[in-house]
């Protein structure tokens, strides 16, 4: 008996890489069902957006990742030929690739995380809030094929802007009535990368042994770097203190400029994003004490949504922390940032209830 699945599984294997890679057919699927049975145990995870700058760092990172036993990579263009590079990687995740919007709805069926770095990113000169026209509505139809077909899985949004995709992605869930705040995550991971390695710099230790907390939103002055609440406990002057803050929120548009029209911070942020997703996949693993930065469905202030340190559970995010207390530069900069976060979250929520 044992043999004749073997067998059968051997020759499944081969006959499948008799066919062209086509993604249209059942060719690949059968192939990746026989090998699925065989994989390791762990979550599902897709990633929209597979093909892209940040997408193939990302689905390298996630294919690497032991907690992952499917990985599903879903483009509009090139997710064949990324699929079969990162298909050949002997690690335990099964990879399947999905092409166009007709394979969307097989791309995010039974996933449990779905990573969504889909849309176009800036040029120099431009901001988060110009991509919104394009990106708007990539995020919109996304994220209706979630809330179709698995509207239980955790939402990690990297498209930006971020300030207004996330009010968007909320506002899609709630109309298909499947909304849970709690599995709905705004990465902002990469402020606090940036952050934990320019203090890093300053204070001349290893970025590995910091933390600071970056709280508000995803762009610009919404972006608060919490200085006085950095571990270890350190002072700065209030020069640096400038210079950090600055430095932090400015860092997409360091990027930006430094590659001078060949996009935005995509091995950075294909890092962050693997490691909040490999924090949010030990949360629905049921590990304790997992807290990451994100900015989601909050009652911290008088805004809807807001990014502060959440703690990651088997449901997404399960407790959201305060502020902490504050120093007066820190409530001035809060001040400036709520002012501009509120017109984005707006934008983002009138743009699906228009
Ligand atoms: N949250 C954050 O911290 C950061 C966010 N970003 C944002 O991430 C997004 C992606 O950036 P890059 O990867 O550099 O851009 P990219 O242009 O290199 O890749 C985007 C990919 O999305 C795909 N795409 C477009 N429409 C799609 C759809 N309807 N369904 C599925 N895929 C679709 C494209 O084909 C492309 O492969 C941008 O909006 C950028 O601003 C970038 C860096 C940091
Ligand atoms: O700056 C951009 O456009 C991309 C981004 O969000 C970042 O690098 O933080």
């Amino acid at each position: 008996m044992e043999q004749n699945a073997e067998a059968s599984r051997r020759i499944a294997t081969l006959s499948a890489h008799l066919y062209p890679p086509s993604f249209q057919g059942s060719s690949l699927l059968r192939r990746s069902n026989c090998r699925a049975k065989g994989g390791a145990p762990g979550f599902k995870v897709a990633i929209l957006g597979a093909a892209g700058g940040i997408g193939q760092p990302l689905s390298l990172l996630m294919k690497m990742n032991p907690l992952v036993s499917v990985l599903h990579l879903y483009d509009v263009v090139n997710s064949p030929g990324v699929t079969a590079d990162v298909s050949h990687m002997d690690t335990g995740a099964v990879v399947r690739g999905f092409l166009g919007a007709k394979q969307l709805e097989n791309a995010l069926t039974g996933m449990d995380l779905v990573i969504i770095p889909a849309g176009i990113p800036r040029k120099p000169g431009m901001t988060r809030d110009d991509l919104f026209k394009i990106n708007a509505g990539i995020v919109q139809s996304l994220c209706e094929g979630i809330a179709k077909c698995c509207p239980g899985a955790i939402v990690n949004l990297i498209s930006n802007p971020v300030n207004s995709t996330v009010p968007i992605a909320a506002e899609v869930f709630k109309k298909a009535g499947t909304y849970d705040p709690k599995r709905l995550l705004g990465v902002t991971t990469l402020d606090v990368v940036r952050a934990n390695t320019f203090v890093a710099e300053v204070l001349g230790i290893d970025p590995r042994e910091v933390d600071v907390p970056v709280v508000g939103g995803h762009s610009g002055v919404t972006i608060l770097p919490l200085l006085s609440q950095v571990k270890p406990a350190c002072s700065f002057t209030s020069e640096e203190i400038d210079y950090l803050t600055n430095r932090v929120q400015n860092g997409g548009t360091e990027v930006v400029e430094a590659k001078a029209g060949a996009g935005s911070a995509t091995l950075s942020m294909a890092f962050a994003a693997a490691k909040f997703a490999d924090a949010c996949l030990r949360g629905l693993r049921g590990d304790a004490g997992i807290v990451e930065c994100s900015f989601v469905a909050s009652q911290v202030t008088e805004l809807p949504f807001f990014a502060t340190k959440v703690r990651l559970g088997r449901s997404g995010a399960e407790e959201i922390f305060p502020l902490g207390p504050l120093t007066e530069y820190e409530r001035a900069s809060l001040a400036k940032a709520k002012q501009e976060l509120a017109g984005s979250i707006e934008k983002g929520v009138s743009f699906v209830c228009k």
